[in-house]
């Protein structure tokens, strides 16, 4: 019986949100999506229409439904997956936003965390997991109530709520300023800088250093479990919402890797590598993060090391948008098939700074190694390479930290479609790339945790059994082109160093 009926899930991205609807084999059954703007309104500053985003949970949900010609009653639950630490602050009376949801990309806090470390960037780091950066929502949330005229005043008097996009998303699905659920799950909240790593609770240190009054905060339940019922308005109208993942936790969970020693790399807007490290929180020594992976209902918690890169596909996006140099982000693969490597080139995209391992917001990106030679195929191959160096350095991080030596790494996400970039990640780390063929791990691990709570799924083991192979990619270079190639890479990072300067 089982069988008939279905699991969905929402996953609010950074660039689109999409509902996706799964059955018991975890295969997808429909699929609608849609694009949201993405606001610069000045350099290293990136916002998002909250509003808009709630319109188009709306149309998507609507639209996932009728694409399957499926309604409410035949949805067992439904999970929310999200974009991390974008950060929104909303009147919990009118439920309108006070500012545009602050991006995670946003470098705007710049000042802020230094001023807030005061020299030390590792100064909450033993209760959260994670160094001093702009990438965070509690700085984000402090430069709302610093910047945007009388937040502060009503934010102390009650009025106002803090939330990262999965709580955007509950808030309004469960009715908003009629009763709204103000909850997150622990993965989100691992990545505010707010929240004790070990109680999974707000510290109030933080919050009283950052000045935000914790009647802002969200409740912090587990990541799958029944937090309440869609209202009566929506198109889910009555269907328990079951699970909250952050959307990286939540492709590591799709991806089945629920052991410790497995991981994942998602190749995305950015990168984003999650080594299940099981009930041990793994401290870095090499710019990684602790952040938690999971939590099961009343289960103890699962943490994770991860290895956070900013630009990876938005540097795609960034050659096809910003400088038409490709009119589709598959275009990049035939360029870079026009030439045999990079000719020299490296192209480093500090866009945002560089986050793991590095952590410098002062780095921006540089294009290096540029001679006569270089032509525009020599540039998509630099543009491809830098997403597998990246995620090597984010990898020989966690194995310096962890001792786990990867003989297999899962990949998923937009740009695992690119046959050239999965063939050099291979050869650069010298292990086997594997893609499974669900590639759309978050949505799916979303909808496993929403599907666990109410047993549709029984246990983490038909989780395991849902998983399998595509394609698998293994080495073909030989070592001494594999070092030289990295050790270029190498130096090219350190000629994007300190280039914004202290003002
Ligand atoms: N064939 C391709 N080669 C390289 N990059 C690609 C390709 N197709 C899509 N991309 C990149 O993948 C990203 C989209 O992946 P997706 O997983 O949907 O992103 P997100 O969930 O972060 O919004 C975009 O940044 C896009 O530039
Ligand atoms: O929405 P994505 O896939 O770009 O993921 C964004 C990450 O959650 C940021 O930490």
């Amino acid at each position: 019986m089982t069988e008939q009926r279905y699991v969905a899930a929402i996953d609010q991205g950074t660039t689109s949100t999409r509902c996706m609807i799964f059955d018991h084999a975890g295969t997808v059954v429909s699929v609608d999506q849609k694009e949201h703007r993405q606001i610069f309104p000045q350099a290293g500053w990136v916002e998002h229409d909250a509003v808009e985003i709630w319109e188009n949970v709306r149309t998507v949900t609507a639209g996932a439904l009728a694409k399957a010609d499926l309604t409410p009653s035949d949805i067992v639950s439904v999970g929310i997956t999200n974009q991390r630490e974008t950060a929104l602050v909303w009147d919990r009376k009118t439920g309108e936003p006070v500012y545009n949801a602050i991006v995670w990309q946003d470098t705007r806090t710049d000042r802020i965390v230094t001023k807030l470390g005061g020299g030390d960037a590792t100064k909450y780091t033993a209760t959260t997991g994670l160094p001093l950066a702009t990438y965070f929502s509690g700085p984000k949330v402090m430069w709302i109530l610093e910047n945007v005229e009388g937040v502060r005043e009503r934010a102390e008097a009650g009025d106002l709520c803090f939330g990262t996009m999965d709580t955007w998303v509950l808030w309004n699905m469960t009715g908003g300023t009629d009763g709204g659920l103000h909850y997150t799950d622990p993965t989100n909240a691992s990545r505010t800088l707010l929240m004790d790593l070990d109680s999974l609770t707000w510290d109030e240190g933080i919050c009283a250093d950052m000045g935000i009054p914790m009647s802002m905060l969200p409740e912090i339940k587990s990541s799958s479990e029944v937090y309440g019922k869609v209202r009566e308005r929506g198109s889910l109208r009555g269907v328990p919402i079951a699970g909250i993942l952050g959307d990286q936790q939540a492709a590591t969970f799709g991806q089945a890797c629920l052991s410790p020693g497995e991981a994942k790399n998602t190749y995305g807007t950015g990168n984003f590598v999650l080594l299940n490290t099981g009930t041990d929180k793994v401290m870095s020594k090499n710019g990684l993060l602790t952040t938690v992976c999971y939590k099961i209902g009343d289960q103890p918690t699962v943490y994770a090391l991860e290895g956070s890169i900013a630009v990876t596909g938005s540097l795609v996006q960034w050659l096809r948008d910003n400088l038409g140099m490709i009119a589709t982000a598959a275009d990049i693969e035939n360029d870079a098939k026009s030439v045999d490597d990079n000719g020299g080139a490296y192209f480093v995209p500090a866009f945002s700074g560089l986050f793991a391992p590095h952590w410098r917001s002062d780095a921006r990106g540089a294009i290096v190694g540029l001679t006569r030679f270089v032509n525009k195929g020599h540039l998509a191959r630099a543009v491809l390479e830098a997403t597998a160096y990246q995620s090597r350095e984010v990898i020989e991080a966690m194995n310096a930290d962890s001792g786990v030596d990867l003989e297999v790494l899962k990949v998923d996400g937009g740009m695992v479609v690119n046959e050239l970039l999965m063939q050099f990640q291979s050869d650069i780390l010298g292990v086997d790339v594997v893609r499974p063929v669900v590639a759309e791990t978050t949505a799916l691990g979303a909808a496993y945790a929403a599907g666990l709570a109410v047993d549709f799924w029984a246990s983490e083991d038909e989780i395991r059994e849902n998983w399998a192979e595509d394609k698998t990619w293994t080495p073909s270079m030989d070592d001494a082109e594999r070092e030289k190639l990295f050790a270029g890479w190498k130096k090219a990072v350190t000629r994007t160093l300190d280039w914004v300067d202290d003002e």
